[in-house]
């Protein structure tokens, strides 16, 4: 039996002097932006996953990843890639913590130490808080999704009112699992919304699906799953929503006997 995570890895990954650069030597055309910003993103989905990692594009200047195994020189590679690949540069916080949101604060404060995101002179700064690299335990990963949107939102009503919808919903599940249980939520496209949590019993999931529900009307449906890496977690949470879809219930939790462990 895994043991209980005692900690989580976070890392912020911060673009260096983002905004000035944006507009410099005068504002620089949005949709080349906003392709830069994708392709830095793919860059880290692909780097942290290649590592069994979670990646979120968050504000997208700011970016959070789950680096749980990743080293200091792991994340130092990272930064050479984007120097070598992209005409911006990326400073990075390494938080270890008891929680998510513990980790994510550590992250945080380390790199506000180092500088201001808009310093010139702070460019590629690498700092950290905690054990970095030497978490243990199982790591909890909670994979939610609304029900029916297909038949429910994307072919009944208009794509903006939808969209609204699901940033409600992304909204209210956050901040319940942030004040309640320090996790970490964040809308992954479509109607997906991935959280990273404490070990956590059913009846917290059941009290944040009802607080969604109350808030936006919204019904969600949550598959759970544990694992040494987030991808192994993260993986069992798709298995087990999927077992959500088969029973009609909620949400499951991953159970090695219910499905095949890939
Ligand atoms: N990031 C991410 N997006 C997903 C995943 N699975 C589905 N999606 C997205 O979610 C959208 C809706 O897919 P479904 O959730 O299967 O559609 P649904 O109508 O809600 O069906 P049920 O969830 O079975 O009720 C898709 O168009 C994808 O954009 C996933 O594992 N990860």
């Amino acid at each position: 039996m895994t043991s209980t995570r005692e900690s989580i890895q976070i890392s912020l990954v911060q673009l260096d002097n983002y905004g000035p650069w944006t507009v410099t030597p005068s504002p620089r055309r949005e949709t080349d932006l906003q392709a830069l910003q994708a392709r830095l993103y793919a860059a880290l989905a692909d780097f942290v996953g290649n590592h069994d990692g979670y990646a979120f594009f968050d504000r997208f200047d700011n970016m959070i990843a789950v680096t749980d195994g990743m080293t200091v020189p792991d994340h130092e590679r990272f930064q050479e890639q984007i120097r070598n690949q992209f005409p911006v540069t990326v400073s990075i916080g390494i938080g270890v913590g008891r929680t998510p949101t513990e980790a994510l604060g550590a992250a945080s404060q380390a790199l506000q130490a180092e500088g201001s995101a808009q310093d010139a002179d702070r460019t590629e700064q690498l700092a950290t808080a905690g054990a970095v690299g030497d978490t243990r335990g199982s790591l909890t990963v909670a994979h939610f999704d609304v029900v029916d949107v297909t038949g429910e939102f994307t072919d009944q009503k208009a794509a903006g009112e939808t969209s609204l919808a699901i940033q409600r919903a992304t909204v209210s599940l956050a901040s319940y699992l942030r004040e309640e249980h320090e996790g970490i939520a964040r809308f992954v496209g479509g109607d997906n919304i991935i959280a990273l949590c404490p070990s956590l019993d059913e009846g917290a999931f059941e009290g944040a699906r009802e607080h969604v529900q109350a808030t936006t009307g919204i019904d969600l449906q949550v598959g759970v799953g544990e694992g040494e890496t987030p991808h192994k977690a993260g993986y069992r949470a798709k298995l087990a929503l999927e077992e959500c879809r088969e029973t009609g219930r909620r949400i499951e939790r991953f159970s090695p006997q219910a499905t095949i462990d890939r």
